[in-house]
C-alpha cells in the first residue's frame, strides 16, 4: 500500500459507524490525491433521502450511496444532492447540479439494472466508474467546490482532511500513473465540450431548469449554446424519469455528433434517449408500422433531370438552373404539403419572393414539373426525402404514437420543411401541451424556402427564449462573421425579427482570420499551405464548401499531398486525425478549432430574382461556415481578375 492510501485508510478507520465494506469503497473513492470526500456524519441512521458521501475530483462530482437495490427515495436523493450543489457559481460559471453523478455502491453479486438515472459500482469497481466520467475539472476548481459544499453542508457532512504532504509525495506508483495519463488528459483538456458539461452560463442554466407546459423555442445567434442547453435539459430529464426522449434535425451529421456528446453527458441512457435525423426516424417508424418506402435520392435526381430536360424551355427565361425548380418542388410544394394546384396558386412562397410566380407560371410548374415528376417516381416505386416525411406524417396522423415522448428536441429548425416540423410536432403528441423544443436561428438558414410557425399549428404562447452570449467564436472570428450581410426576411419564423450575430456578446478574446484571394486554379495549393500553417491538429480542422462537388475536389487535393481527410457525412464527433471536408449544410451546429471556407466574392450574383435569393442564401451559408470556427477562420475568395485589379 502506498503512503497516500495508508493515510486514507487511517482516516477512514477513525470514522465511527462505517462498516469495513463501506471503508473499502470509500478508500477506493480516494484512490489518488486531488480527490476530496465529504462523509455523512451519521452513516448508521442516514436519512433515506441523503447520500452517504460526496466525492469531488478532476473527472467529475459524485454522490455515493450504499445500497442493495434501487432506493425507493431515488428522486429525493437526487433533489437533495442537487440542492447542495445548485448554488455554486464562479463568476459567470454556474455549476450544473444534475451533472453530479449518483453512484450506488452495492455488495458483490448484486445486479442492479443501470438506466441512466444513476451509476452502479460493486467492490473494486468504483475507481473505474470515477475515471469513466470524463469531466476535466481544474484541481483548484475541484478544491473550491469541495470547500464550498463542505461549508454549506457542515451540519450533515464532514470533509476528510489529509496532510498536505500527501499531495507532493514522491510516490513512485502514483507518479507512474499520472505520467501515463497526462497526455490523454491534456488532449481532453483541449476539447471545448468538456467545460459546459459541468458549468453553464447562469442564463443558460435557468433555461435548462425551466418547465414548459407546451411547445417552446430557443433562439439566438450562432454559438450561444442553444444545443448545449437542450442537451442539458435532456440529461436532466433523463435523471428524473425513465421516459423516452428524441433529439432530431434535418442534418444527419448533427444528430450523430450530438449523440456522441450526450452519451458522455448522460451515460446509460442509450435505450431511451434517441438521436436520429428526422428522415431516419421516419423510415424506422414506417418500417415498424407498415413498410419503409424505397428511398432512392439518386433515382429521384435522374427522374427530375428527365422531367427538366423536357420542360426547361418553359422556365429558363425566369431561372435557368434546374436546382431552383427542384427546390420549388421539394421545399415549397411537397415541403409544405401542397397537393392541389389551387392551394399552390394561393400559397405564399416564403423565402422565395425574389422570383414572383403568377398563376400561369405556377400552373406550368404544377403540370410540367411537379405532376410528371411525381408520376414517374410513382411508376418506378421510389421515394425522395420529402415523400418519406409525407408518408410518415400520414401514418402518424392516422394512428398517433401509443407511447408518448417526454421530450422532442428539433435542432436547426430554420432548415426543416413545414411538413418536417409538423411531423416533429406529431411525434411530440401534436397538441398544445406537447413537449416539443425547437432550436434555431433564422440567420443560419442554408436551404431555400421557409414557413411561418402558425402554419405548423404550433402555438408557442410566450414560450420563446433568446440566448445572446456567444461561447464558441474567438473575437476576430466573430467580428468577421458578424460583418456578413446575412439577412433572412423570415426573421425567427414567428413574426419576430430574430437577434443577429452582431448583437451577440462575445466571451473569448483574440482569434485569427486569414483571407486568401486568388484565381481558382491556385485554390488547392493555398488551402494546403493554409492547413499546414494553421497550427491546429488535423482532427480539429474542417474544410467547408458551398457544394458537395467542391468538397470532393478539395478532399482529393488534400489526400494527394498526404493530408488525411474524412467526409463530413461520416463524422460523428469522435476525434480522428483527419481534416473533415464537406458542404456547409453538413456542418450545421458543429464546431472546429479551424475552418477553411472557399467562397466567391460577394455580389457575384445579381441582386434581383433568383440571383438575389441565391446571394442571400450564400451569405447565410458563409456565416454558418465561419461561425463553425472557434479560433481560426480561413476564407478563400476566388478572384480571377488580374492581380492589379485585386488590389494586391
Ligand atoms: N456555458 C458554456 N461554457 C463554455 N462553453 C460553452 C458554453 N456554452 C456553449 N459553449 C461552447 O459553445 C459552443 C456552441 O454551443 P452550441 O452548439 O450549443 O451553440 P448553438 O447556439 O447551438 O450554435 P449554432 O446555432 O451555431 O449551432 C459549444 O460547442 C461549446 O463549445
Amino acid at each position: 500500500m502506498n503512503a497516500w492510501l495508508s493515510r486514507v485508510t487511517d482516516t477512514l478507520t477513525r470514522i465511527p459507524g462505517l462498516t469495513s465494506h463501506q471503508r473499502t469503497f470509500l478508500a477506493e473513492a480516494l484512490a489518488e490525491p486531488g480527490r476530496y470526500l465529504l462523509v455523512h456524519r451519521d452513516p448508521v441512521d442516514l436519512p433515506a433521502t441523503h447520500a452517504h458521501a460526496l466525492l469531488f475530483c478532476g473527472t467529475g462530482l459524485f454522490a455515493l450511496r450504499f445500497a442493495e437495490g434501487v432506493p425507493a427515495e431515488l428522486d429525493e436523493i437526487h433533489r437533495d444532492v442537487e440542492a447542495r450543489f445548485g448554488r455554486l457559481q464562479f463568476g459567470r460559471e454556474k455549476l450544473v447540479p444534475h451533472d453530479v453523478q449518483l453512484v450506488l455502491l452495492v455488495p458483490a453479486g448484486i445486479g442492479v439494472r443501470v438506466d441512466g438515472r444513476f451509476a452502479v459500482a460493486g467492490p473494486g469497481e468504483l475507481d473505474r466508474v470515477i475515471r469513466a466520467r470524463q469531466r476535466h475539472l481544474r484541481p483548484t476548481r475541484v478544491q473550491a467546490i469541495a470547500n464550498t459544499v463542505a461549508h454549506q453542508s457542515a451540519r450533515e457532512y464532514d470533509l476528510l482532511e489529509f496532510e498536505e504532504a500527501a499531495q507532493g509525495a514522491a510516490d513512485p506508483a502514483l507518479l507512474d500513473r499520472s505520467e501515463v495519463l497526462a497526455p490523454q488528459r491534456n488532449t481532453a483538456l483541449q476539447r471545448p465540450f468538456q467545460h459546459w458539461m459541468t458549468f453553464l452560463d447562469p442564463e443558460q442554466e435557468i433555461l435548462v431548469a425551466r418547465n414548459y407546459t407546451g411547445p417552446a423555442r430557443l433562439t439566438g445567434p450562432a454559438g450561444t449554446g442553444k444545443t448545449v442547453v437542450a442537451l442539458h435539459r435532456m440529461a436532466r430529464q433523463a435523471r428524473r424519469s425513465t421516459g423516452r426522449q428524441l433529439y432530431t434535425t434535418f442534418v444527419k451529421t448533427l444528430a450523430n455528433c450530438q449523440e456522441t456528446y450526450f452519451r458522455r453527458l448522460a451515460p446509460g441512457t442509450e435505450s431511451r434517449v434517441q438521436f436520429a435525423g428526422l428522415h431516419a426516424w421516419a423510415l424506422d417508424f414506417l418500417a415498424q408500422r407498415i413498410a419503409a418506402p424505397k428511398l432512392d435520392p439518386h433515382g429521384a435526381d435522374r427522374v427530375f433531370s428527365r422531367v427538366w430536360e423536357r420542360a426547361r424551355a418553359d422556365f429558363e427565361d425566369i431561372e435557368p438552373r434546374a436546382s431552383y425548380w427542384r427546390e420549388e418542388i421539394d421545399r415549397v410544394i411537397k415541403g409544405r404539403e401542397i397537393d392541389d394546384l389551387d392551394v399552390y396558386q394561393r400559397a405564399d412562397r416564403y423565402g422565395r419572393n425574389g422570383v414572383r410566380l403568377g398563376d400561369d407560371r405556377r400552373a406550368d410548374v404544377w403540370h410540367k414539373l411537379y405532376v410528371p415528376y411525381v408520376s414517374e417516381m410513382r411508376e418506378r416505386g421510389i421515394s425522395d426525402y420529402s415523400d418519406v416525411i409525407a408518408i410518415a406524417l400520414a401514418e402518424i396522423r392516422n394512428e398517433p404514437l401509443p407511447e408518448p415522448y417526454d421530450a422532442v428536441v428539433v435542432d436547426e429548425v430554420q432548415d426543416i420543411t413545414l411538413a418536417g416540423l409538423r411531423l416533429a410536432h406529431a411525434i411530440a403528441g401534436g397538441n398544445g401541451s406537447s413537449p416539443l423544443l425547437l432550436l434555431g436561428d433564422g440567420q443560419q438558414q442554408v436551404y431555400a424556402g421557409g414557413w411561418r410557425m402558425a402554419e405548423a399549428g404550433i402555438d408557442l404562447r410566450g414560450r420563446g427564449e433568446i440566448l445572446r452570449v456567444n461561447y464558441r467564436n474567438r473575437r476576430r472570428v466573430w467580428e468577421n462573421a458578424a460583418g456578413i450581410d446575412a439577412v433572412n426576411e423570415l426573421g425567427d419564423f414567428d413574426d419576430a425579427p430574430g437577434v443577429p450575430l452582431r448583437d451577440a456578446d462575445v466571451t473569448l478574446p483574440d482569434g485569427v482570420v486569414r483571407i486568401w484571394r486568388g484565381p481558382d486554379q491556385y485554390l488547392e495549393a493555398a488551402l494546403v499551405d493554409g492547413i499546414r500553417g494553421c497550427g491546429k491538429p488535423l482532427s480539429d480542422i474542417a474544410v467547408l464548401t458551398r457544394t458537395r462537388h467542391e468538397a470532393g475536389r478539395l478532399a482529393g487535393a488534400l489526400e494527394a499531398v498526404g493530408i488525411a481527410t474524412l467526409p463530413l457525412e461520416d463524422y460523428d464527433g469522435t476525434p480522428r486525425a483527419a481534416v473533415k471536408v464537406g458542404a456547409v449544410h453538413r456542418a450545421k451546429g458543429l464546431d472546429f478549432a479551424a475552418v477553411f471556407h472557399p467562397t466567391w466574392p460577394a455580389g457575384a450574383d445579381s441582386r434581383t430574382g433568383a440571383g438575389r435569393e441565391r446571394a442571400e442564401l450564400a451569405e447565410r451559408q458563409k456565416l454558418v461556415a465561419i461561425t463553425r470556427a472557434r479560433d481560426y477562420a480561413w476564407i478563400g475568395i476566388r478572384d480571377d481578375r488580374p492581380e492589379i485589379q485585386r488590389g494586391r
